[in-house]
């Protein structure tokens, strides 16, 4: 029997031991499963208490079960979910009593997801975003998968995609009547009117969107600078904790240490380097390695320096955004003012005392909206997803660059547009574009 044919079952809840764990199955034996498992069949989407009991009789736990017939289920086929006591030995005697029953075994990962997925319960974007919110993290993360599982951009998909089929049902129509008559140029203009109305909003989605598919992974902040300027003293202060070791002594810190923080809903990883200088130790010297590489791939750098420092930030970073931040302002003399370096990108700060910290988190705050794209309307979920918007945006805008010299090649542009977004939907299927062109212009040939 084809594996996909077989019965799956998962354990759906978290991890053992728990106060209750939901094990789900899925798939053609579901039915015959439940009726052993429970003594009958319960009704439908009705939460029914039992005592499970397996192929031989032996109780397993004192359950509530749902039984849901397909294809009204979360996958389309017949699913049953059965809540028993979540310890370790009750999930062991219930997988050990599913595993007894031929052509049922256990789930690989996703393949729930999968089959409603092939069942057309969801498209790919919803799949997506699916696995984003169970991944997220932090509230804008949340809220991101949250749109795609509600089949935000899927629906904006569907909808491209069916105008673009027909304005290629218009042009496709325009080639078939060319060859008895000059009708193509009512046909042809309508066409391209859709056309660009369609680029235009595509483009408004790529373009107003910031970065929001890096929500995922979220941004990285390298604290870099010379040694002991208080690095370590201020990745501990944004972590809240003591994460890296703090010492007068200069050349502490050797590894790269990172700590996960929400940012008002912002996934940021912040990376603490070790002191960047010139050192005969081996051990430094690889640190002094490792805290550039990573500060050259980090989305921001915050070049620390003290107050004595002049060093030049800008040097080694390539492209990568530098911030100027003057620390161990506590030192100053008093009366004196602050450093003479002002403007945008430079802060004062005390990371011991917590002097500018405040101001310095409202501006990675800042700069995490500008780079996520504050817009609460973000459809892109993912590279994948920019990536196939991007090659419909190009093929739509080439299609409207050759329609005057040839409507095959605008029709086989839109063609490729209305592909790519069946790709970003996972539906790939030419046949509903000759569908359209028969349902709507019935040339009877
Ligand atoms: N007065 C004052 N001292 C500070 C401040 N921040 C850090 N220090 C002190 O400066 C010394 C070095 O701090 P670290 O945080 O270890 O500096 P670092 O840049 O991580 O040093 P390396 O890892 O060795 O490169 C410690 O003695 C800290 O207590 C500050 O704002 N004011
Ligand atoms: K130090
Ligand atoms: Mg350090």
């Amino acid at each position: 029997m084809h594996p996909r044919d077989q019965t799956i079952f998962a354990l759906s809840s978290g991890r053992p031991p728990s106060a209750i764990a939901l094990v789900r199955v899925s798939g053609l034996q579901a039915g015959k499963v439940v009726t052993v498992l429970v003594g009958k069949l319960p009704p439908p989407r009705m939460a029914t208490r039992a005592l499970l009991r397996d192929v031989g009789q032996r109780p397993i736990d004192d359950a509530v079960v749902l039984w849901f017939p397909g294809p009204a289920s979360a996958t389309g086929e017949d699913v049953a979910e059965f809540h028993v006591h979540g310890g370790r030995a009750v999930l062991t005697a219930l997988f050990a009593a599913l595993s007894t029953f031929e052509n049922v075994r256990p789930a690989e990962p996703g393949e729930f997801t999968r089959r409603a997925f092939e069942n057309g319960k969801l498209d790919l974007t919803e799949a997506e975003g699916l696995d984003d919110l169970i991944h997220a993290d932090t509230d804008r993360q949340r809220r991101q998968a949250l749109r795609q599982l509600k089949g935000l951009l899927g629906d904006r998909a569907r909808d491209w995609r069916a105008r673009i089929i027909e304005a290629s049902a218009l042009i496709e129509a325009g080639i078939d009547f060319a060859d008895e008559g000059d009708v193509p140029a009512e046909l042809i203009a309508p066409a391209l009117a859709k056309v660009e109305a369609l680029l235009a909003e595509i483009e408004e989605v790529l373009a107003g969107q910031g970065r929001s598919e890096r929500l995922r992974d979220g941004l990285v902040v390298a604290i870099a600078g010379p040694p002991n300027v208080g690095k370590s003293t201020l990745m501990n202060q944004l972590a809240r904790r003591e994460v890296a070791i703090v010492s007068p002594h200069a050349g502490t810190t050797r590894d790269v240490i990172e700590v996960q923080l929400d940012l008002d809903g912002y996934p940021v990883t912040v990376i603490d380097t070790a002191g960047i200088r010139e050192t005969d130790d081996p051990v430094e010297q690889e640190g002094v390695r490792r805290a550039q590489a990573r500060a050259a791939d980090a989305d921001l750098v915050l070049w620390l320096a003290d107050t004595s420092d002049a060093e030049n930030p800008g040097k080694s970073q390539g492209t990568v955004p530098v911030w100027l931040v003057r620390n161990k302002i506590d030192l100053e003399e008093v009366g004196r003012p602050l450093a003479d370096v002002s403007g945008q990108g430079v802060f004062q700060i005390s990371a011991s005392r917590g002097d500018g910290l405040p101001e310095l988190i409202a501006a990675l705050v800042g700069f995490a909206q500008n780079y996520f794209g504050a817009n609460e309307g973000g459809l892109i979920g993912r590279t994948r997803q920019r990536r196939l918007l991007q090659e419909t945006a190009a093929s739509l805008s080439r299609c409207v660059q050759v329609v005057g010299r040839g409507e095959e090649l605008a029709a086989e542009e839109l063609r490729i547009a209305a592909h790519s977004l069946g790709r970003l939907l996972g539906r790939v299927d030419v046949e509903d574009i000759l569908d359209v062109i028969f349902r709507e212009f019935c040339v009877g040939k």
